[in-house]
Parts: C-alpha cells; sequence; structure tokens
C-alpha cells in the first residue's frame, strides 16, 4: 500500500452529523475497524460548525485544519499503514457552507449523513438538552436561536413557540428566489437545534449539490438498530475501507441514549433497552393530550420536507427511507389519525 502523504486525499470521509440520530453508536462500532481513523482522535472536531444558531465555522484557516489531518497520517504511516481518516463531526450537516469547504480539502470525499424519525430526533434533543440545562444557551458572540427565547421545560410549549417562529422565518426566506430562498431556509432551520434539526431535505440536498449522489450515502438509525452488521458493511462500502468482522456484541450496545447521555456512554446491557427507539417522558409534560397535540403538530410540520426524502429514495439518490417512516409521514398517512400515538406510551 502506498502510504506516501502526496498518495492520500487530506481527509477520506466526514460522517457529518445529524445530531442525536445515533452518531455515537455509529462511531463506537466503526472504531472497531482499525483501518478507520478519525482526526485528531475524537468525534466531534467542531471544526466548521457548532449547533445552537451558530453562524458556521466555515472561514477557520484550512491550513490549521490541514496541518491536524497530516499529523494525524504521519504517525499512521511511521506504523506503515494506509488508515482511512474521517472526520465524526454531527453539526456539519445543518451547515449550508460545510459541503463547499469539505469539497475544497478532498473533491472525492465519502459523505456519511445518519437520520432519523424527525419527531423522534427533535424530542431527543428536547429530553437532553432540559437535562443538562442548556436549552437555553448560545455560544459566545452568537446570535441567538429560537430556542433561547423559549423559556420552559416543556415539549408541548417549546414545539408551539418554536414551530411559530420558524414558519414566520420560512414566510419570508420564500419571499426570495432560488438559491437565496434556499439559503435563508436552511438559516431559518438552523436557528433551532432541536425542531429545525430534525428538517432534513434542504441540507440533504445542500450536499447533493455539491457531491455527485454516489459520494453520498444517507444511512438511518432505524436501520442500525434492526440491522446493524448490513449498516456498517454499507458504510464500509461507501468509504472503500477493508470490512471488519464485527461480533454481535460490538454492535449490540446504544450509546449516548437517554438515561444514560456522554458519547461515551453505554445503556447498561442489564437492563436492555431500546435506546431512541423508544419515547423518554418529560417531567413537566404531564398533560398527555398537549403532548399529542404537539407531536401531531410536529408530524404535519415535518411531512413535507420528508416526503422529499422519499421521493429522492424513490429516484435512487438517496437510500431506501425505513418503511415506518411511510407510515407516519407519507401522503396518505397524513389523511389519517397519527400513527405516533400508539409510540409515546413507553417511558424512558
Ligand atoms: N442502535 C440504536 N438503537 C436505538 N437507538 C439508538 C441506537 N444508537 C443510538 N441510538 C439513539 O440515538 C440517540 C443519540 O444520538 P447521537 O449519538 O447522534 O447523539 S449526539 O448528537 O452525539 O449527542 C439516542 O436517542 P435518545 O435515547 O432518544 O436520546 C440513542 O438512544
Amino acid at each position: 500500500v502506498d502510504v506516501s502523504a502526496d498518495s492520500l486525499p487530506i481527509i477520506d470521509f466526514a460522517l457529518v452529523g445529524q445530531q442525536k440520530c445515533g452518531t455515537s453508536s455509529l462511531w463506537h462500532y466503526l472504531r472497531k475497524n482499525s483501518d478507520i481513523y478519525p482526526l485528531a482522535g475524537k468525534k466531534e472536531t467542531y471544526a466548521f460548525c457548532i449547533d445552537r444558531a451558530a453562524v458556521p465555522r466555515c472561514d477557520n484557516l484550512l491550513q490549521e485544519y490541514i496541518d491536524k489531518t497530516e499529523r494525524d497520517r504521519a504517525s499512521e504511516r511511521a506504523q506503515g499503514r494506509r488508515v482511512y481518516l474521517g472526520d465524526f463531526t454531527s453539526t456539519h450537516f445543518a451547515c449550508p457552507c460545510c459541503p463547499a469547504t469539505l469539497k475544497l480539502l478532498n473533491p472525492g470525499l465519502k459523505v456519511i449523513i445518519m437520520l432519523r424519525d424527525p419527531v423522534f430526533r427533535a424530542h431527543s434533543r428536547f429530553v437532553e438538552q432540559v437535562q443538562f440545562r442548556t436549552l437555553n444557551h448560545t455560544q459566545p458572540g452568537q446570535p441567538p436561536g429560537f430556542n433561547a427565547r423559549a423559556n420552559t421545560t416543556s415539549f408541548a410549549a417549546y414545539v408551539d413557540w418554536v414551530v411559530g417562529q420558524t414558519e414566520a422565518c420560512l414566510q419570508r426566506a420564500r419571499a426570495r428566489e432560488g438559491a437565496l430562498a434556499r439559503r435563508l431556509t436552511m438559516e431559518c432551520y438552523m436557528r433551532d437545534h432541536v425542531i429545525g434539526f430534525s428538517v432534513y431535505d434542504s441540507f440533504v440536498l445542500n450536499y447533493l449539490e455539491h457531491f455527485p449522489d454516489k459520494q453520498v450515502l444517507v444511512v438511518y438509525m432505524e436501520d442500525l438498530a434492526a440491522e446493524p452488521l448490513r449498516v456498517l458493511a454499507q458504510v464500509e462500502a461507501h468509504i472503500g475501507v477493508p470490512h471488519f468482522p464485527y461480533s454481535a456484541d460490538d454492535v449490540g450496545t446504544v450509546f449516548n441514549a437517554h438515561g444514560a447521555y456522554g458519547w461515551g456512554h453505554a445503556l447498561n446491557s442489564s437492563h436492555p433497552r431500546k435506546g431512541g427507539l423508544e419515547w423518554a417522558s418529560t417531567p413537566a409534560d404531564s398533560n398527555a393530550t398537549a403532548v399529542l397535540a404537539a407531536v401531531e403538530r410536529l408530524r404535519r410540520f415535518f411531512a413535507p420536507s420528508v416526503q422529499r426524502l422519499f421521493a429522492l429514495a424513490d429516484e435512487g439518490r438517496i437510500t431506501r427511507v425505513p418503511q415506518a417512516w411511510r407510515a407516519i409521514y407519507g401522503k396518505s398517512a397524513m389523511l389519517g389519525g397519527n400513527p405516533l400515538a400508539a409510540l409515546l406510551s413507553a417511558k424512558g
């Protein structure tokens, strides 16, 4: 294997997010494969974007980023190894300028996007942020997002406030045309890392505009939960890295789940739980009817975006979307009652 510096790209692949879609589990599973090396040895470089209505950091010095990749390449080269160097940052997805920046670093970059049922993703982020008491925080020097002004620990109240703010923002964005309208639309979604970050289509299309379809792999948390070995093989084939024979134990653990937050935390195997497939309760939401109404509002809010993903999948541009999503967000599903209601009884 030619491991000389000139023959290798600056970076081989990027897992760009989305945050709260199972990125910690994927990161832990892939780390078993010693041919994969995460840039700077970490999850979350935050090199070009961080969350909380942050204006992205795509103007960060690229030479500094390149220096880091060269240090990693040099240490691996010293061992005569060709590793596949990846940037694992779950906030590079909801970031208008990130694809162009990553493309500068490697036009042949393999991009991996992980998605998850958007209502469950939004709720997962909300539960985590309430528990951490960071829901209203903003990054220093950054403009506040809609969430910064929603002073509540109730999911139902939060949905009410943020969906209203986002809809008003979108109305202004849509009064513009073409690329400007698309950019302003992404800005509206970026302003809320709970609900806005669950609107996936604009950000998927943003990556597809910059990279050929075959360089962008979309995977789904529900598929990772159901068939981890198949999804891992799909990811490895996409990166082009030799396959690692993961054991059932390697992939049987769920990381960073409610009840055991932290990128390095695994769900205790003596209390088998379903992680993100299970709805966590929020103490401030004792009124089940109000929660159901909020979930239904969100389902209707997300449906057009999810339907655009169905279209991309039907055109063969992205991986087939989990069948369950069609039953929840498909056009005919929107004519009936809320199929998510049955899933909300489980307590996390
Ligand atoms: N294999 C599997 N099966 C079921 N659920 C899973 C799995 N892997 C991750 N998860 C759920 O994904 C949520 C954590 O996502 P991330 O690791 O991307 O979060 S973070 O962005 O790094 O903070 C977190 O969701 P919540 O528990 O709803 O918070 C995890 O439980």
